[in-house]
């Protein structure tokens, strides 16, 4: 091969790299120009992190020397020349931004790992003028380093429903945790969910982001009890109550009606689920717009179960029917989960008198927003939370903390403080008007599921009340 071609050759392989270079520095733009002011923030963090990693690996004791020359090393030695110097290795690093900061992906070295980088997370956080660092494992030889420059708990985040059915039935998307990761619930095999929190804390939007995320789905039906008002047409479900097949207010009679017909349901599901869905656990297939995922919501849960004491006829009786609303509200959480019964309880205060302990003590998830007192905290998310003060739902009064809520988390020690994303009682008003069409009474979806099976229905019912 001459010079000729050989420079030829050069200068096309130049170009091309001219023009991937090009490409990839276009790209770079684009996509700076079109993010939201926090990512592109948080762009320019990525690219100081990548260019002071090797001086900060350093200086953050997060490097090894290694005695031994690398290969070339050994080879291209002289027999009498100087040995080769030692090598300083640094682990190698994958930097990817966000809204709220980076995820830096880092490899483990000998004698760097997982503990020395989690002892290093403070360092790196001022280094990298961050509000908190997490060091999480990410694999073998391989750990997650998160930084967050603002503070995700306090940024306020807003949702706007897509009005598309959900991908997966059993992921409830909650919010974010302090360090922005999405925090979600497995809805499968969960009878029960407990919502506490002071009045304004959130607790309204949070109901809304639920019926907006199932309400697209025609294999999730939705039943509300709410002791806030007297007719569907006021309150806060005055426009969800369309994707809604039963809703009762504070009256007590129409809220027992209510729970009967659902134990009815549980009761004909749990004789027939063997036969018709040939699986014990409706999880075990999920949900279908045949067999629905039944939710009950109570909100101002204490109106249906509060004690009334008194001799006079009309208190005995109130007494006798919230005393029976208990024991329904009970079977439903107790023998719901495996026919696909859920029960959201939403009060201010979760305490015995409020809900009665041997319901609240069967949901296995519970949530809260801020709380006045630890004994509501307490009541809200067991008695751990006294272990966990810095996650106590006490220390979110501050109208900066309004729609952040504390959960157990199912698998993990502690506490996780969560951002919930604000849902407008406009947007869920729309997505229930969109999906009415969807909403069908679950005794009746099991009357057709029966008939089609070629089984025998009991006798016809009257539809639940609205
Ligand atoms: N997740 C959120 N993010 C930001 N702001 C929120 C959030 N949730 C609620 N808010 C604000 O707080 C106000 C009150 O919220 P919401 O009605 O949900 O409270 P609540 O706990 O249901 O109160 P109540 O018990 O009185 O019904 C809302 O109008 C909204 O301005």
């Amino acid at each position: 091969m001459n010079v000729e071609a050989v420079t030829e050759y050069a200068s096309y392989a130049l170009l091309v790299v001219v023009v991937l270079v090009s490409v990839w520095l276009l790209v770079g733009v684009v996509h700076y120009v079109r993010a939201d002011r926090g990512t592109r923030t948080s762009m320019r963090q990525a690219l100081r992190v990548r260019w002071g990693w090797v001086r900060l690996a350093r200086m953050a004791g997060l490097t090894v020397t290694d005695k031994t020359p690398s290969l070339l090393a050994q080879i291209t030695a002289h027999k009498d020349g100087p040995t080769p110097a030692p090598r300083v290795l640094t682990p190698r690093i994958k930097v990817a931004p966000d809204q709220f900061g980076v995820i830096v992906r880092a490899r483990t070295l000998p004698q760097v790992g997982l503990e020395e980088y989690q002892k290093s997370a403070r360092f790196l956080a001022d280094a990298w003028r961050c509000t908190r660092v997490s060091v999480l494992p990410d694999g073998p030889g391989k750990v997650v380093i998160r930084g967050v420059r603002s503070d995700p708990l306090t940024t306020p985040t807003t949702h706007r429903p897509t009005g598309r059915p959900p991908t997966d039935l059993t992921r409830w998307e909650l919010g974010v945790d302090e360090y922005a990761a999405q925090v979600c619930v497995s809805l499968a095999n969960v009878p029960g969910v407990t919502v506490a929190g002071v009045p304004g804390a959130g607790k309204t939007s949070g109901v809304n982001k639920f019926v907006c995320d199932f309400a697209p789905s025609a294999a999730v039906q939705i039943a509300t009890a709410d002791g806030k008002v007297s007719r569907a047409s006021e309150g806060d479900y005055a426009d969800l109550v369309k994707r809604m097949f039963a809703f009762c207010g504070d009256d007590l009679d129409e809220a027992n009606a209510l729970f009967k017909r659902l134990v009815e349901l549980r009761k004909r599901r749990s004789s027939t689920i063997r036969d018709v869905l040939g699986a014990k656990n409706m999880w075990h297939v999920g949900p279908s717009p045949e067999w629905p995922l039944t939710v009950l919501i109570i909100d101002e849960a204490h109106t249906f179960f509060r004690e009334y004491k008194g001799s006079d006829a009309e208190t005995k009786r109130l007494a006798a029917l919230t005393a029976e609303n208990a024991r329904l509200v009970e079977d439903l959480v107790k023998k719901g989960r495996s026919v696909g019964i859920l029960v959201i309880l939403i009060s201010q205060k979760t305490t015995g008198d409020a809900i009665p302990t041997f319901i609240r003590d069967v949901c296995p998830i519970g949530l809260t927003f801020a709380q006045k007192t630890v004994e509501a905290a307490v009541a809200a998310l067991g008695d751990d939370i006294r272990n966990w003060p810095d996650a106590s739902p006490v220390t979110l009064q501050d109208p900066a903390y309004v729609g952040v809520a504390v959960m157990a988390m199912q698998g993990r020690p502690g506490y996780t403080r969560i951002r919930t994303p604000y849902v407008s009682d406009a947007d869920a008003a729309r997505v229930a008007e969109d999906t009415s069409h969807l909403t069908a009474d679950p005794d009746l979806c099991l009357d057709a599921l029966l008939r089609s099976t070629g089984r025998t229905t009991a006798a016809p019912r009257a539809p639940l009340t609205k």
